[in-house]
């Protein structure tokens, strides 16, 4: 199953955070389950993520929910698309807010896990409720407006 920024436009994917075309960044990937409707970035941070020892830096966790709520964005918009969902280019969105809940520590060492969710879609706009788990535990919450970078902007 490819990754919904597999399908970005070229000019959508430097993205420091989710660009497949930026070898310096994170490079999230992004998996859409059509059935759940929900979905799914897994990331492993490196050791220099470090907030204090042992703990990830917040800001990373930010940006996986950042890139993850695009992505998610970009997942619901193209259901709205007579098009299948392997055959590109997805729409891309822009976080208009993001808000992070930091629950708990986040250990640093284990594969991160963000799950996604819609809580509002329209043409325009998409609301994203992600949930962050280490270990099968909920580190991080969040919750983002993203909204659709209209045809013929950039990309
Ligand atoms: C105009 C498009 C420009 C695209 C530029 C993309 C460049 C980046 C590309 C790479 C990206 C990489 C990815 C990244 O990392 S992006 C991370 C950084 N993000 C940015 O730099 C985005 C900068 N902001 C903007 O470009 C504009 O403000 C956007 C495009 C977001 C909205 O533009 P505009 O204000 O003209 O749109 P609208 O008035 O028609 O609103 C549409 C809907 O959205 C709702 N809403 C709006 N703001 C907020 C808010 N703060 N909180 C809550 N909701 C908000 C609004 O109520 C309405 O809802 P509804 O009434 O329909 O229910």
């Amino acid at each position: 199953m490819n990754y919904v920024q597999f399908y970005y436009p070229e000019g959508f994917a430097h993205c420091y955070g989710c660009g497949r075309l930026n070898p310096e960044g994170h490079q999230f990937k992004t998996y859409w389950d059509p059935e759940k409707r929900e979905s799914r970035t897994e990331f492993t941070p490196k050791p220099y993520h470090t907030a204090i020892p042992g703990f990830v830096y917040g800001g990373l966790l930010a940006s996986l929910v950042d890139c993850h709520s695009t992505a998610t964005g970009s997942a619901a918009l193209k259901e709205l698309e007579s098009t299948p969902w392997d055959q590109g280019p997805y729409p891309r969105c822009v976080t208009a807010s993001l808000e992070v809940q930091f629950l708990k520590p986040t250990p640093l060492g284990p594969t991160l896990v963000a799950v996604g969710r819609v809580l509002e879609r329209s043409e325009r706009k998409v609301v994203v409720g992600t949930e962050v788990y280490a270990d099968g535990v909920l580190t991080v919450k969040g919750k983002a407006v993203v909204v659709r970078i209209p045809e013929g902007w950039g990309g």
